[in-house]
């Protein structure tokens, strides 16, 4: 007998106990643009997306897309910053950030799930309201903190077998404004609104690093403020982790942060001993 299969059988027979865990369970996974990576990545996430809801999980994916906006921004010759992990956003380049996620990157995840057998509907912010926002700050332009959250229909596209995937832009409250929303945080947002069991942050680096360079596995909230404060959390970490400690208060159960890029990584974290990066939760 190949031991090899001997291996792959009692990886899946270990699962049992994770699978009848989470059966049920809302898991909202964010994928950012640093994770996608080439076609093979994308391939691997939709396929590890459809095992989840095949053994009746609840997930719902939430996107990024900075890199592929930028490098439509340098296309047009539309300068670009970033203040604490957030880009300024005029209206120039929220029209920009509206065509590239809610068209280009979120399309091409849809199309990676039904490829792989899923069936997802992409929608964003502003689809039945789900995510209305107002301005996070004047210095930032049309970036929006969402304010209101109507998960309703992700619940209904739950119970019609569908994955919905969420790209990060928001209607304002007028109805009329488009925002632009950091896609941590739009995931927190929904994955605080669906009280999820898990909120599985997706990126390019293996989890919270300390000041040394040290992957942290697992993080109190307390940690996490006094690592912001101390700047070793920073750039793009910031809205991570600060999305995730909003998310813990909202009552979700535990926040991931992991390296997006490593194969089947949602699911060594959900489904093996070994979990995977850095969990942030309250102390047991
Ligand atoms: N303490 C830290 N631990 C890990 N990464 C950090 C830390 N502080 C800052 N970073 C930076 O945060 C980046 C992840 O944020 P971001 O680039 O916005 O990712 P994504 O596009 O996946 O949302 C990492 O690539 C790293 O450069
Ligand atoms: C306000 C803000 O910063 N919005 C982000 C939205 C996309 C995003 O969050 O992409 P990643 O997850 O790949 O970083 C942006 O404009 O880049």
């Amino acid at each position: 007998m190949n031991r090899d299969w001997i291996a792959t059988a009692r990886t899946l027979s270990e699962a049992l106990p994770y699978l009848q865990r989470y059966s049920g369970a809302i898991v909202v996974v964010k994928f950012g643009g640093n994770a996608m990576g080439d076609a093979t990545a994308m391939a691997e996430f939709a396929r590890d997306i459809v095992l989840m809801k095949q053994v009746g999980m609840n997930p719902v994916v939430v996107h990024g897309g900075g890199p592929m906006i930028n490098e439509m921004l340098d296309k047009l010759g539309i300068k670009s910053e970033f203040i604490r992990g957030k880009r300024v956003t005029d209206k120039n380049t929220v029209e920009v950030v509206e065509m590239v996620l809610t068209g280009l990157v979120n399309k091409r995840i849809v199309q990676a799930i039904m490829d792989e057998g899923g069936r997802a509907v992409g929608l964003s912010g502003k689809d039945d309201d789900l995510m209305v926002a107002e301005a996070d700050g004047p210095e930032l332009g049309f970036v929006g903190k969402p304010v209101e959250m109507n998960v309703q229909v992700l619940r209904d596209l739950f119970s019609a077998g569908i994955i919905p995937v969420v790209a990060p832009v928001a209607t304002g409250m007028d109805m009329l404004e488009t925002f632009n929303v950091n896609g941590d945080t739009a995931a927190g947002a929904i994955a605080g609104a669906l009280r999820a069991d898990r909120l599985l942050l997706l990126t390019d680096v293996p989890g919270v690093k300390d000041a040394s360079g040290e992957v942290v596995t697992q993080l109190s909230p307390d940690q996490v403020r006094a690592m912001i404060a101390d700047g070793s959390i920073a750039g793009g970490m910031i809205p991570k982790t600060e999305t995730a400690l909003e998310a813990l208060e909202k009552g979700v159960r535990a926040v991931v942060i992991l390296d997006g890029r490593l194969p089947n990584a949602s699911l060594l974290e959900l489904f093996t001993e070994h979990g995977a990066g850095s969990i942030i939760r309250e102390p047991r």
